[in-house]
C-alpha cells in the first residue's frame, strides 16, 4: 500500500498501529497528531511516525487512511469535525474504540457525505498507555474486531484489512451490538470490579497497614486491568452504558446470592458454585490473545538464591532467545519466588520453556 496514512492519538494503540503499519508497507508515510505535545515528540523520536502533522485538519485532509485512537468520548467528537473537513475522496477512516454502537451511530455524520468509515476494535492491550508502551508485536494472533454497516461493500472492508495486515491479528466482523454485549462481558464490567476491589483494600488498609504489603498472588492477579489509564475507561463505561448498568445490576443479583449462601453456611451450593466456575475458566482457550490474554509471560517458581536470576537468563541468551521484561512478583513466606519473564510473542515464550524444561528441574507455568 502507498499514501499518507493519519494517526490520532499516539498512545499504545495508536503508536502499535503505526508500528505494524509502517513495517508491513514501508512505503506510506505515517503522520500522527495528538493533542499533548510531548507524546508527539516522542513518537517522532521512537521513529513511531514519520512526521508530526501541524493539526488534525491538516494531517486529516492530506490522508488515505485515518486512524482514530482516541478515549471513545474523543473519538466521537472527532468524527463530527472530520465530517466538515475536505477530505480526500476514497479516504478511509477507522477507529481502535473499545466500545462501538455510539461510534458506529455517530458515523452516519460521515457516511451521508458519502465518507466511509469502518469501525474497528484491535482486542488486544494492555494496563500501560502512551506511546512509550507502544510496540509491533502488539496485536500479533489477537482478535482484531471490524463493525461494518450493511452497506458497506466487502472491498472496503478488504482495503482496510489490507493495511492493517501487519497486525498479524485475526480479523473477525461482528455487529456494533454484539461487541458491545460481548466486551461488556468480558472486558468492561471486569475492569469495573477489579476498581472496586482495589478501593475496598485501599480503604481497609486505613486500618490494616500490612494490607499492601500482604497483596500478592491472586489480589494482584484479579486487580492488574485496574492500573489501566482512568480517561479510557470513564470514557468505555459511559459509551457502553446501558450493557454495563445491566450487567452490573445482573452481578449485583449474583453477589446477594452468594452472600446468601454464606450466611447460611451452605457449603453445597457454594461447592457448585465454586466447581462450575472453575469449570468454565478451566476450558477458555489458553493461547487465544483475547481481552483476557495479553502478555507472553512465562511463570518460573525459582528457588531463591543469589545468582539464580542469571543463571536463567544465561541459558536464554545462549539459546539466543530475547526478553522483553523480568520480574520477581511476590517474595513468600516458603522458599520459594516467583519469576515472571515476558517475551515478544508466543514462539519465544516456547522456545524460552522447552529451553528451561531441558536445563532446569524448575515448574514452569503459563496462565
Ligand atoms: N489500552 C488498551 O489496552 C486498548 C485500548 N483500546 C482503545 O484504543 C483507544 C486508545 O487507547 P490507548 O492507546 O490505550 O490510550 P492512550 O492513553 O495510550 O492514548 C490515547 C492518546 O490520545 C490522545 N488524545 C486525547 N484526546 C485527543 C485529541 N482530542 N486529539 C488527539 N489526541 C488526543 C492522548 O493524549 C493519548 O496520547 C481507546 O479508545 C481505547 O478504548 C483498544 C484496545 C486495547
Ligand atoms: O490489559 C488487559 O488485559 C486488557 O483488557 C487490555 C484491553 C483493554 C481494552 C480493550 O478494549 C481491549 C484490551
Amino acid at each position: 500500500m502507498r499514501g499518507n496514512v493519519f494517526i490520532v492519538g499516539l498512545g499504545l494503540i495508536g503508536g502499535s498501529l503505526a508500528l505494524t503499519i509502517k513495517k508491513q508497507h514501508p512505503d506510506v508515510i505515517i503522520h500522527g497528531y495528538d493533542v499533548n505535545e510531548e507524546e508527539m515528540n516522542k513518537a517522532i523520536i521512537l521513529k513511531i511516525i514519520d512526521k508530526k502533522a501541524e493539526s488534525f485538519q491538516q494531517g486529516a485532509e492530506i490522508a488515505d487512511l485515518i486512524i482514530l485512537s482516541t478515549p471513545v468520548l474523543v473519538t466521537e467528537k472527532l468524527m463530527v469535525q472530520l465530517a466538515n473537513l475536505q477530505l480526500k475522496e476514497n479516504v478511509l477512516i477507522t477507529d481502535t474504540g473499545s466500545t462501538k454502537k455510539t461510534i458506529v451511530d455517530k458515523a452516519k455524520v460521515l457516511t451521508e457525505k458519502g465518507i466511509q468509515f469502518i469501525g474497528g476494535h484491535p482486542m488486544a492491550g494492555s494496563h500501560k498507555s502512551g506511546v512509550t508502551a507502544a510496540k509491533e508485536q502488539l496485536f500479533e494472533n489477537a482478535f482484531y474486531i471490524f463493525t461494518p454497516n450493511s452497506s458497506q461493500k466487502t472491498e472496503q472492508i478488504n482495503t482496510l484489512k489490507e493495511w492493517l495486515s501487519g497486525t498479524k491479528a485475526r480479523f473477525m466482523e461482528l455487529t456494533a451490538e454484539d461487541h458491545d454485549e460481548m466486551t461488556g462481558i468480558l472486558s468492561h464490567l471486569p475492569h469495573v470490579i477489579a476498581s472496586s476491589l482495589v478501593e475496598q483494600a485501599k480503604e481497609a488498609e486505613e486500618n490494616y497497614p500490612l494490607l499492601s504489603r500482604l497483596a500478592a498472588g491472586g489480589f494482584r492477579d484479579i486487580t492488574r486491568i485496574a492500573s489501566s489509564d482512568p480517561t479510557m475507561w470513564a470514557s468505555i463505561s459511559l459509551l457502553n452504558r446501558d450493557v454495563l448498568v445491566r450487567l452490573l445490576k445482573q452481578w449485583i443479583g449474583k453477589m446477594n446470592h452468594i452472600t446468601d449462601l454464606i450466611q447460611e453456611e451452605n457449603f453445597d451450593e457454594l461447592y457448585a458454585f465454586f466447581q462450575e466456575a472453575k469449570v468454565f475458566r478451566d476450558e477458555l482457550p489458553v493461547h487465544s490473545t483475547g481481552v483476557i490474554h495479553s502478555f507472553y509471560d512465562l511463570f518460573i517458581d525459582i528457588p531463591d538464591y543469589p545468582g539464580i536470576i542469571s543463571e536463567i537468563t544465561g541459558y536464554l541468551a545462549e539459546e539466543k532467545i530475547s526478553i522483553t521484561n523480568i520480574r520477581i512478583l511476590e517474595t513468600r513466606e516458603d522458599v520459594y519466588g516467583v519469576l515472571r519473564i515476558s517475551f515478544q510473542n508466543e514462539q519465544d515464550r516456547s522456545l524460552a520453556k522447552e529451553c528451561l524444561e531441558k536445563r532446569t528441574t524448575y515448574d514452569l507455568f503459563i496462565q
